[in-house]
C-alpha cells in the first residue's frame, strides 16, 4: 500500500526530501522499516497496529514513503553530504536555497542543524555549510567577489525576535515586501567570527524550562545567509544575489503526552505553523492554480521565506521522526507532509542575476566618451560625407565648380568636407598637368614656326597666328571664344582707313620691336599700339566682363620671341638634347610606375587588413555571446585540472578567432613591407630628381647664360605618400571599428535586457500563480 500511487517527483532534484530517524535503544518497539538502499521508508499501518495491539499479526500492512534519503544512526557528516549535495554551487550561482527541518519535539531537529551544544564531531550542517561557504569564496576569488551577511530570527506565533540584537526585544510586526528590512544583517568576515555570531544568536533562542533535555526550543528559528557575488569576468558583468535560509521549525506535539513539556499555546503555534506550511505546499502543487497568497499572509514563516520557498529554488526538507509505537501518528503525519513536498513539480531553478548596474554604466560611459571623441574626429575629417559615399555626379559637380571658379564665373567656392577638398585638388592637379602638356606642345609648334620664319623670311599672317593659338590653347578655348578673338582682331583692323591699309600691305608680317605683327601690317605709329593692345590681353576683361583665356596665346608668342624661355620649355629642350637627362628621365618614369604599383598594393593591403579586422570583431562578438550563454545556462563543467570544458561549437569559434588573429598579423606585416618599399622608391626618386635638377641647372647656364627659375614643387615624402593613400583608409577602418563597437554595445544591451525581462516575467508568473 502506498500513500500516493505515484512516487514523488524526483526527476528534477531541486526539491528533495529526507527522513532522519531518532536513534532508539528499544528497537523492538520500532514501527518503521527501511529499504537497504535507504530511500523508501515503510510505516506500520496505524489501524492495524491499534487493532492487533496484543495479538501477533504476521502480515502487517505498511504505508510506503519514497524519499531522497533516510538517515538512521548516521553521522552528522553523512547527513551534511547527503543533504547539501549540489546545493552550494547553485546557491553561489544565484539560486535561492532552503534547508528545513521539521518534526516532533525532541526528535533531533536542532541537533541536525546546529549541533552546537555537542562536540566538534557532532557539529551540525550549519557549521559545516559555513566552512564550505568560506572555502568556496576563496576558490572563486579570481572570478567573483563574494560577500556574505547573516540574519538570525525566531518566530513564535506572531512574535518575531531578532536574535542578533535581542536587546530590541520581541517585535510583533508583520513583515512586508522586503521582510528583512528591519532585521539585523551582519557582514561576515570569516568562519570563526561567524560561528561566534551564530553561538550568540543560538543563546538567545527561547527554550522550555523543565524539559527532559537541556534545550527544547519553543519557536521556529530562521538563519539566513545573504549572498552577493559580483562577477570579476569582464564579459560577464553581473551580480548574483541569493539567500540560504536554514529553518529549524518549532517541534509539533500532542498536548497531554507524558514527554510534552510545552504549553498549549506553544504546541498550538507549532502545529499551526506546520499545517500552514503543508497547506502552502498543497496549493503550490495543485494543478488548479490556487493562489498561495492567502496562506502566505497568515504565516510569518512563509512571509520571511518569500519567493525562496518556491518550485524554482533549491529545497531540502528533513523530516525528523521517532520509530516508537506511541509516536506513530505524528510520524505518519510528518511523512505525509514530506510526501506532499516530494510530489511538487519542480521548475528549472531561477538564477537571481542582475546586471552589475554601476559597473556596466561606468564601462558604457567610458565607451561612449571614446566613441564621442572618435566621432568628433570623424566629423572633422569627413563631415559626415565619406569619400566612398560621394556620388559620381557630385564629384563632377565639384570639378565643374572648380573650373568655373578659376574662370571667374563662380565668385566663391564652398567646400563642405575634406573629401570635397580632395576631389577639388585632384581636379586642379589634372587641369595643371593637362595645361602644362599643351603649353609644351605650343612652344614646340612656335619653335617650328619661328624656324620656318627664319628660313623663308615670310611674314605671319592672321591665319597662321590663329593656327598657333589653336595649337597652343585650343583645348581650353571654346569655339565661340576663338571666334570672339578673331572678331576682336578684325575690329582692330577696321579702325584703320582703307588708304593706309593699301600702303601697309607690303609690310605684312614684319617683325617689330622684338615682337610680331598679327595680321596685315599697320602704319608705324598705329602698329605699335595694336601690338601693345594684343599683348595686355592677359587677365584684362573685355566689355562683356569675361576673362579670355585667349590671352595665353599672346603669352606663348611672347615667350617664343623672348630670350629667356620658361622652365618647362627649357626642361623640354634639356630632356630632348642631353642623352644622360633622357636616361634619368626614363628611370624616373620607371620609378614612378613602380611607385604606382606599390601604391595599389598598399591600398589592397589596407583593404585586406580592414576586412580581416572586421571579421575578427564579428567572430569575437560571437564568441562572447557563446560564453555568456554558457554562463547563463549554468551547466559549466570542469576537467580534472579545474579547466572549464567548452562545447565543440565554442572551440570552433575560438579557433576561427585565433586564425583571424594570425591573418591579421600577416596583413600587418605585408603593410609594413609595402610601406618600406614605398620609402625606398621615394628615396630613389628624390635621388634621380636631384641629379636631373643639377644637370638641368648646368644646362640652363650653358645654353641661356642664366639659371631658369624652378617650378615650386614640394618633394613627396613617405608620410605624405602613406597619408595620401592611407588617410581615407584609416578613417574607413576607424569608422568601421566604431560601428562594430556600437553594434557590440547594443547587442550586449539587448542581451542583458532580454535576461532581465525574462527573469521579471518569470517572477511575475510566479507571483500570479
Ligand atoms: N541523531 C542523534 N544522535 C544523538 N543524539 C541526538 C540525535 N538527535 C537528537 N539527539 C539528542 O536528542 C535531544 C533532543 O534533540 P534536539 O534538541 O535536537 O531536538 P529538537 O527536535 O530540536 O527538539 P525541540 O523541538 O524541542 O527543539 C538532544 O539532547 C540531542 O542531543
Amino acid at each position: 500500500m502506498t500513500d500516493n500511487e505515484e512516487e514523488g517527483n524526483t526527476k528534477i532534484k531541486n526539491i528533495k526530501v529526507f527522513v532522519r530517524i531518532l536513534p532508539s535503544v528499544n528497537t523492538r518497539e520500532s514501527c518503521v522499516k527501511i529499504q537497504p538502499e535507504r530511500n523508501i521508508i515503510y510505516v506500520k499501518c496505524l489501524q492495524d497496529a491499534k487493532f492487533h495491539k496484543d495479538s501477533k499479526v504476521k502480515d502487517q500492512t505498511y504505508w510506503r514513503f519514497p524519499t531522497d534519503g533516510i538517515f538512521y544512526n548516521s553521522f552528522q557528516e553523512d547527513v551534511y553530504q547527503g543533504v547539501t549535495k549540489d546545493f552550494l554551487k547553485n546557491v553561489l550561482d544565484g539560486v535561492d536555497g532552503v534547508i528545513m527541518t521539521y518534526g516532533q519535539t525532541a526528535t533531533g531537529k536542532s541537533f541536525t542543524i546546529s549541533g552546537l551544544r555537542s562536540n566538534w564531531e557532532n557539529r551540525g550542517l550549519l557549521a559545516r555549510l559555513l566552512a564550505d561557504l568560506f572555502i568556496e569564496k576563496k576558490c572563486r576569488k579570481h572570478i567573483s567577489d563574494i560577500e556574505y551577511q547573516l540574519s538570525f530570527i525566531e518566530l513564535r506565533g506572531n512574535n518575531v525576535k531578532d536574535l542578533l540584537t535581542p536587546q530590541n526585544g520581541n517585535t510583533s510586526h508583520t513583515p512586508k515586501l522586503d521582510s528583512f528590512k528591519n532585521i539585523t544583517s551582519v557582514p561576515l568576515r570569516n568562519e570563526e567570527d561567524t560561528l561566534k555570531i551564530i553561538f550568540e544568536g543560538e543563546a538567545h533562542r527561547t527554550i522550555i524550562k523543565g524539559s527532559s533535555y537541556p534545550n527544547s526550543h519553543l519557536g521556529t528559528a530562521i538563519i539566513t545567509f545573504h549572498i552577493s557575488s559580483t562577477s570579476l569576468i569582464k564579459s560577464w558583468a553581473v551580480v548574483t544575489a541569493s539567500k540560504i535560509h536554514i529553518v529549524d521549525m518549532a517541534g509539533v506535539d500532542t498536548i497531554g503526552k507524558p514527554n510534552c513539556f510545552k504549553t498549549a499555546f506553544d504546541v498550538g503555534n507549532a502545529n499551526l505553523a506546520k499545517t500552514q506550511l503543508e497547506q502552502f505546499f498543497v496549493y503550490l502543487g495543485t494543478s488548479e492554480n490556487i493562489s498561495t497568497t492567502a496562506v502566505v499572509r497568515t504565516s510569518n514563516v512563509l512571509k520571511y521565506l518569500g519567493n525562496a520557498l518556491g518550485v524554482t529554488s533549491i529545497i531540502r526538507c528533513i523530516a525528523h521522526i521517532r520509530a516508537s509505537r506511541e509516536d506513530l501518528d505524528i510520524t505518519l503525519s510528518m511523512l505525509r507532509f514530506s510526501n506532499k513536498i516530494a510530489k511538487l513539480q519542480p521548475l528549472k531553478v531561477t538564477y537571481n542575476i542582475v546586471p552589475q548596474a554601476s559597473l556596466i554604466i561606468q564601462r558604457l560611459q567610458d565607451k561612449v566618451n571614446l566613441l564621442k571623441n572618435e566621432l568628433d574626429i570623424n566629423d572633422i575629417f569627413f563631415h559626415k560625407e565619406a569619400l566612398m559615399n560621394m556620388s559620381k555626379a557630385r564629384v563632377e559637380q565639384i570639378k565643374q565648380d572648380g573650373i568655373n571658379f578659376l574662370n571667374g564665373t563662380l565668385p566663391d567656392l564652398m567646400l563642405l568636407s575634406i573629401s570635397q577638398a580632395q576631389v577639388l585638388l585632384r581636379a586642379f592637379k589634372e587641369l595643371y598637368t593637362k595645361t602644362n602638356l599643351e603649353k609644351i606642345e605650343a612652344v614646340k609648334n612656335a619653335e617650328m614656326l619661328a624656324a620656318s620664319k627664319k628660313d623663308s623670311t615670310q611674314h605671319l599672317d592672321i591665319s597662321s597666328s590663329l593656327r598657333i593659338s589653336k595649337m597652343g590653347s585650343s583645348k581650353n578655348v571654346s569655339s565661340s571664344q576663338s571666334n570672339k578673338f578673331r572678331r576682336d582682331i578684325e575690329r582692330l583692323h577696321s579702325k584703320k582707313s582703307a588708304a593706309s591699309m593699301e600702303k601697309v600691305k607690303e609690310k605684312v608680317g614684319d617683325l617689330r620691336k622684338s615682337s610680331i605683327t598679327l595680321g596685315p601690317g599697320l602704319p608705324d605709329s598705329a602698329e605699335g599700339d595694336a601690338i601693345k593692345a594684343m599683348k595686355i590681353t592677359r587677365h584684362t576683361k573685355l566689355s562683356d566682363g569675361l576673362a579670355y583665356p585667349d590671352s595665353a596665346i599672346a603669352d606663348e608668342i611672347n615667350s617664343l620671341v623672348s630670350e629667356v624661355p620658361t622652365h618647362e620649355e627649357a626642361y623640354y629642350r634639356f630632356i630632348n638634347k642631353i642623352e644622360e637627362a633622357a636616361r634619368l628621365n626614363k628611370e624616373l618614369q620607371k620609378n614612378d610606375e613602380y611607385l604606382d604599383a606599390q601604391r595599389k598594393t598598399l591600398t589592397e593591403a589596407i583593404e585586406s587588413y580592414t576586412q580581416i579586422k572586421l571579421k575578427l570583431e564579428l567572430t569575437r562578438n560571437e564568441l562572447t555571446k557563446e560564453q555568456n550563454l554558457r554562463h547563463l545556462q549554468g551547466n559549466e563543467k570542469y576537467d580534472t585540472e579545474g579547466r572549464i570544458l567548452i562545447s565543440q561549437m565554442e572551440k570552433n569559434i575560438l579557433q576561427t578567432v585565433m586564425n583571424l588573429e594570425n591573418n591579421l598579423k600577416s596583413a600587418q606585416a605585408e603593410f609594413i613591407d609595402v610601406k618600406s618599399n614605398i620609402k625606398n622608391i621615394l628615396n630613389n626618386r628624390s635621388e634621380i630628381q636631384h641629379q636631373l635638377e643639377t644637370a638641368f641647372e648646368k644646362f640652363c647656364v650653358t645654353t641661356y647664360s642664366q639659371p631658369i627659375p624652378k617650378t615650386n614643387t614640394t618633394p613627396q615624402t613617405l608620410e605624405s605618400e602613406i597619408n595620401e593613400n592611407n588617410s581615407s583608409e584609416c578613417m574607413k577602418i576607424k569608422f568601421n571599428q566604431l560601428q562594430q563597437t556600437m553594434k557590440h554595445i547594443i547587442k550586449v544591451y539587448i542581451y542583458q535586457f532580454t535576461v532581465l525581462i525574462k527573469d521579471t516575467f518569470r517572477y511575475r508568473l510566479f507571483i500570479a500563480k
